[in-house]
C-alpha cells in the first residue's frame, strides 16, 4: 500500500494536532445546541469519529451514504444518495462532516437538502479543502487543511475503495491510477 504513495503531504501527528483544535472550536460553537452531527460517508469516518471525540459537549449523531465519484477520479457531477438520515434534521442545528470538498457538488448538494428540510442551521466541517478544483460556489464553515490539486488518499479517503485505513495523508503515484 505504501509503495503506491509519492510523498506524505499531512502526517498522522499533524492531522492528531488540527482534529484536536477543531473540536475545540466546534464544542465553543455548538455548547447548549444539542448538534446533530452527520457523517457523509465513507469518507469522512475516521475524521468523525476522531473530531467527536474531542467535542466534549451533548451531540448527536447519524450518517449518510452519497456518492459521486464511483472509482475514478474525477466527480461524475451526479450526487446519489445511498443512505438517507434516521433522524429528522428539521428545526436542528446540522453540522455536516467531510473528509474533503474539492468540485464542492457533493456538500452543495446536501446543503440544499438539508435547508429543504428546515434544520435550524446547516455548517460544514472539511478536514480538507482543494479549492482549485471548485465547479459550484461553496466554501466550507470550518476546514482543517488547505491542499494543492492532488490526488490525495488515507485517513478515510480512497482510490477505488483502497487506503481508507492509511493513518496519514498521501498523494498518490498518478501511475496508480492511470495505469
Ligand atoms: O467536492 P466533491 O468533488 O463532491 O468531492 C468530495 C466528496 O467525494 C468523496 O466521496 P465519494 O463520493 O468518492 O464517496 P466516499 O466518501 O464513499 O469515498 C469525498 O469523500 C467527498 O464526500
Ligand atoms: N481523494 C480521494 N477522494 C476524493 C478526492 C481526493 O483527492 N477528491 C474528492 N474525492
Ligand atoms: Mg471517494
Amino acid at each position: 500500500m505504501n509503495q503506491d504513495i509519492k510523498e506524505i503531504l499531512l502526517t498522522e501527528e499533524q492531522i492528531a494536532e488540527k482534529v484536536k483544535e477543531l473540536g475545540a472550536v466546534l464544542s465553543d460553537e455548538y455548547r447548549g445546541k444539542n448538534p446533530l452531527v452527520i457523517c457523509v460517508l465513507k469518507g469522512a469516518v475516521v475524521f468523525m469519529a476522531d473530531l467527536l471525540r474531542h467535542m466534549d459537549i451533548p451531540c448527536e449523531m447519524d450518517f449518510m451514504a452519497v456518492s459521486s465519484y464511483g472509482s475514478g477520479t474525477e466527480s461524475s457531477g451526479m450526487v446519489k444518495i445511498l443512505k438517507d438520515l434516521d433522524t429528522s434534521a428539521e428545526d436542528r442545528h446540522v453540522l455536516v462532516v467531510e473528509d474533503i470538498m474539492d468540485s464542492g457538488l457533493t456538500l452543495s448538494r446536501l446543503m440544499e437538502l438539508l435547508r429543504h428540510r428546515r434544520a435550524a442551521s446547516v455548517k460544514v466541517v472539511t478536514l480538507l479543502n482543494k479549492p482549485e478544483r471548485r465547479k459550484v460556489d461553496i466554501s466550507p464553515d470550518y476546514s482543517g487543511f488547505t491542499i494543492p490539486d492532488e490526488f490525495v488518499v488515507g485517513y478515510g479517503l480512497d482510490y477505488a475503495e483502497k487506503y481508507r485505513n492509511l493513518p496519514f495523508i498521501g498523494v498518490l503515484k498518478p501511475e496508480v491510477y492511470s495505469s
